[in-house]
């Protein structure tokens, strides 16, 4: 389960070094997510989306899934889920579909855990069938009907019982309770596949202690609904391995597919964006330099057809502009920001309302201005 933790790599949240509002020249940190602390607080290490509200605690909604909700303009009326189970042919078993076309940002499914535990040690095969005691019959039987990756021991890993091994092998993060970071398992969300060029992402609600599942662009009738379980921007020669030590299977998705020419033009992407992800970190003081790698880091993940760094590089180029105190393009960067986040974690992550504050007001960003006037550019 823990790689599923850390779909993709954040910096952690903008702290000043010295507890000031201002930065020398030579101390200026760029970091890939808001200073949340206007608004709320996150822990960055695992990029969840917690708003503050109610205790992680609280008591558990309804596990009915919801579908097609809006988010961020887009807009259906269909009532019917978006999706089936279906057999999905280059995996073992089955995955999720969709039935219609769903837009850029659309809401797949809304779900609840059917229970959540706490990290390990506090998780055992015990606790999990002390979970599933209070569940009903219907739901027992769904949880003992979803995959299971320990069954057999395997590269060093001893063989679970079979309700821990399930919950290992299908549960998602899902906010922090008294004993740690939680996890659940998603009766109906379980059954989405892994792709290293997913087309879903997931953001736990807090205050309405759901996931959520968002289309990360329009997604065709009958194309499968994937999330990614382990980052995606190693080449495929580390996601395999990454996959293979923590879930057991060899992966078969489209980019994995990829032989020859192709696949080595997508590794060479996939580890260039992550190099710049690295270096645009340490560009503070070169602004021009800084902004010219989030263009190419935003072309390369075009190329890939990947989302997911999208809001976090553009709002780096926010950081550029407002650095040199270039106000219109920062806004700009800053909208294409709150508009991607939108689309992946819905308006009202933490994230999207620190995006949409500093749209409305850049200044507020307390590198606003560090460095000498300039003009810089704006998204392209
Ligand atoms: C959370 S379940 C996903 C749903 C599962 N296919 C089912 O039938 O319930 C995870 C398991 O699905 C399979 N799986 C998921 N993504 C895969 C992929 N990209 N390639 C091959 N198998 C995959 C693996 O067996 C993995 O342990």
């Amino acid at each position: 389960m823990d790689p599923r933790m850390r779909s993709h790599p954040m910096r952690p949240p903008l702290r000043p070094a010295s507890g000031t509002h201002r930065h020398s020249r030579s101390s200026v940190c760029i970091v890939h997510t808001p200073s949340l602390e206007p608004i709320a607080t996150a822990d960055e290490e695992e990029e969840e989306d917690e708003t503050i509200c109610e205790s992680s605690d609280s008591p558990r909604t309804s596990p009915s899934p919801t579908h097609g909700q809006e988010s961020s303009g887009s807009s259906t009326d269909d009532s019917l889920p978006p999706y089936k189970i279906a057999l999905a042919p280059l995996t073992d078993g089955v995955g999720l579909f969709a039935t219609r076309a769903i837009p850029r940002g659309a809401v797949v499914l809304s779900e609840a855990p059917v229970f959540t535990q706490p990290p390990p040690p506090g998780r055992t095969n015990s606790t999990v069938m002390a979970a599933l005691s209070q569940c009903t019959r219907d739901e027992q039987r769904q949880y003992f009907n979803l995959a299971n990756a320990h069954k057999a021991p395997r590269q060093g890993k001893r063989e679970l019982l079979p309700a821990l091994g399930i919950f290992e092998t299908n549960a998602l993060p899902c906010g922090k309770g008294r004993g740690g970071r939680r996890a659940g398992v998603f009766l109906l969300a379980a059954r989405l596949n892994h792709s290293c060029q997913p087309n879903v992402a997931r953001s736990w609600d807090e205050c309405a202690q759901r996931m959520t599942f968002r289309a990360l662009r329009d997604i065709g009738e009958g194309e499968e609904l994937c999330m990614n379980y382990v980052d995606v921007l190693g080449t495929r020669a580390q996601r395999m391995e990454e996959l293979r030590t923590a879930f057991g299977f060899e992966c078969a998705c489209e980019a994995c597919a990829l032989v020859g020419e192709e696949l080595l033009a997508s590794d060479r992407r996939r580890a260039a964006v992550r190099r710049l992800f690295e270096e645009v970190a340490v560009c503070g003081s070169e602004p021009t330099l800084g902004l010219r790698k989030v263009k190419l880091a935003l072309r390369l993940l075009k190329e890939e057809n990947l989302v997911h760094y999208e809001a976090s590089f553009c709002f780096d180029a926010f950081q550029f502009c407002i650095l040199v105190s270039d106000y219109v393009n920062a806004k700009l960067w800053v909208r294409k920001a709150w508009e991607a986040s939108c689309n992946t974690s819905g308006p009202d992550s933490p994230a999207s309302r620190a995006f949409k504050m500093y749209w409305a007001n850049p200044r507020a960003h307390e590198l606003a201005g560090v460095l000498p006037q300039a003009t810089l550019h704006g998204p392209d």
